[in-house]
């Protein structure tokens, strides 16, 4: 139980990230960040995402000085190249066109700050099936992929594209639960079982 009663924020819009963050049983508020996503392309993905995370988090933290704040930021990695959230259909279709039927990675940054500052990013590999030409119309047409990094959703129908995974799920849904737990443990922040 978290008896502390230490007030913990999410600096994220994403919905996934509050409910999983609500299902692990740690109580919080939503405030979004304000932070720009992109990249010069001289970081690495690991170097983005744990950029972009701290942004999020301090961009927050800044105006609530007593909270301990969460920020995190994930993309999808195929040969080394980004794959962000798609701009509109066609950057989607291009997406899932070099997804399928290969092993992408997944990236999620994480970062807390409170009396101290933690970050870390989490990795996890995907490998989808070839993706037939039939269900990516569909799931185009859906509106499922229009929000999420790589233009699909695992936890939705997204899931349908999946052969094997090695590695957290929750990372590819945008929090690791495991390792963020762990690391909030550390900040007196233990989760409520329901
Ligand atoms: C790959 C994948 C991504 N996603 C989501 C998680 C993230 O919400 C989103 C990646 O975008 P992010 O920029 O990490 O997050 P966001 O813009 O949704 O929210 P904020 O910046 O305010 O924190 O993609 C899934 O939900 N399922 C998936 O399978």
């Amino acid at each position: 139980m978290n008896t502390t009663q230490k007030r913990v924020i999410l600096a994220s819009m994403s919905p996934r990230r509050t409910e999983l963050l609500r299902k692990a049983g740690i109580e919080h508020e939503v405030i979004p960040s304000n932070v720009t996503e992109g990249t010069d392309g001289k970081e690495s993905p690991s170097e983005y995402v744990g950029r972009l995370a701290r942004e999020k988090a301090l961009d927050v933290a800044r105006d609530h000085r007593d909270a301990i704040v969460i920020g995190a930021d994930t993309v999808v990695v195929l040969d080394g190249v980004i794959l962000e959230k798609p701009t509109d259909r066609e950057d989607a279709k291009r997406m899932l066109e070099r997804l399928s039927g290969s092993t992408h990675e997944v990236l999620t940054g994480v970062s807390i700050i409170g009396a101290t500052q933690d970050l870390f990013v989490t990795t996890t590999h995907v490998t989808f099936d070839v993706i037939p030409e039939s269900w990516m119309e569909d799931y185009l047409d859906s509106e499922e992929p229009y929000d999420k990094a790589g233009a699909y959703g695992i936890q939705g129908s997204g899931g349908l594209f999946v052969e094997k995974i090695e590695g957290d799920f929750y990372n590819v849904v945008g929090l690791p639960i495991h390792p963020l737990v762990k690391t909030l443990d550390r900040h007196g922040v233990t989760p409520r079982f329901l």
